[in-house]
């Protein structure tokens, strides 16, 4: 047998069925990462575009055509033998019917069983970023906790799963006030992070946590504070604080700002050629934060990343 290569490029389908269910494939106990469960794709051959790749790996491992795909992440990761670079795409249709053409065993499973199966350490962020929506809704800089608690029920039940409570205007204890009121009335489907200390989020075993840069150099060398069942991220403005989001075992981080902001006007922008870069670079989820709006959406997922967060893009008019 010949030795590994040392780095190689890897097509990868998230193949998703119309109930959101995700095909996992068992790996030959032979192979790298073997007896783990993956997800179908493999290596790009020389000069072979990784599109192209990725139907002809899902042609040979599970005898069907790929029609509609999209860009979900691209993971840098070393192993201890192998460098890969894995790049992901979601499948949301395909003509035939999957069978495992090489033998190997498959499965359909939830987003949410994924977190139960033992998959190749490369792969923690593609679970996150299938869990993850496009949209990381952050409240509007208001005062009224009225009108906050009503922005955030109506943006969870116009379909909003992940939202930020960040509200510099109010007194601590009005914001904890209004954090518990949301936790409590939330629908299953929205994930609320808070912004604050360890021992409240300690306290509210519901929530999520989003950590200032600040708070992230301060963690930095420590374990993860939170376990891994609950969401933790983080805001990133370059490199260094990316790698400290993924090393602290952040399940997604923000980076900001990506383009000039009316919240944040004195802070120079990254531009989208940088913030591409950084994002390629990063092992997990990034949501694009500064000067973002829906209609960038279909850019910022091209360009590597997981989706947009914002403030004034993506609340209703009135609430601003
Ligand atoms: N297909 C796939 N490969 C993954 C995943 N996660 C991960 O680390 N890898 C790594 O990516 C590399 C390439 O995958 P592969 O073994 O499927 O390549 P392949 O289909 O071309 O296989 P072959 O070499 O037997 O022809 C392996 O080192 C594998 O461990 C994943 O979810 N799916
Ligand atoms: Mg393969």
């Amino acid at each position: 047998m010949s030795a590994l290569p040392k780095s190689v490029h890897v097509a990868v389908a998230v193949i998703t069925a119309a109930d959101g269910k995700i095909l996992l494939t068992r790996r030959a106990s032979d192979k790298h990462q073997g007896g783990l469960w993956e997800f179908p794709g493999g290596k790009c051959e020389p000069g072979e575009p990784v599109r192209a790749a990725l139907a002809r790996e899902i042609r040979e491992e599970l005898d069907i055509e790929i029609t509609t795909v999209e860009p979900l992440i691209s993971i840098p990761y070393q192993y201890p033998d192998l460098h890969v670079l894995l790049e992901v795409f979601r499948v949301t249709s395909f003509t035939g019917k999957p069978r495992g053409a090489e033998g190997q065993p498959m499965q359909w499973v939830t987003p949410g069983q994924l977190d139960e199966i033992p998959l190749p350490a490369a792969n923690r962020p593609i679970v996150r970023a299938i869990q993850l929506p496009q949209q990381y809704l952050v409240t509007p800089d208001l005062s009224d906790s009225r009108q906050l608690y009503q922005g955030v029920m109506a943006a969870a039940a116009g379909g909003s799963r992940l939202i930020q409570l960040r509200t510099p205007q109010l007194e601590r204890a009005d914001y904890l006030k209004l954090a518990d009121r949301l936790l409590a009335d939330l629908p299953d489907t929205a994930m609320l992070l808070l912004k604050g200390e360890l021992p409240d989020l300690l306290t509210r075993p519901q929530a999520g946590w989003h950590l200032t840069s600040a708070q992230l150099r301060a963690f930095a060398g420590q374990e993860r504070p939170l376990p891994a069942n609950r969401w933790l991220a983080a805001s990133c403005h370059d490199a260094e604080e990316l790698a400290l989001a993924q090393a602290l075992g952040c399940d997604f981080a923000t980076l900001s700002p990506v383009q000039p902001t009316a919240s944040h006007p004195d802070a120079p922008a990254l531009g989208l050629e940088l913030a591409t870069k950084l994002t390629a670079a990063a092992q997990l989820p990034v949501f694009w934060l500064g000067g973002m709006q829906a209609s960038d959406l279909e850019h910022v997922c091209a360009s590597g990343g997981q989706g947009i967060a914002a403030i004034r893009g993506l609340w209703e008019a009135e609430l601003l």
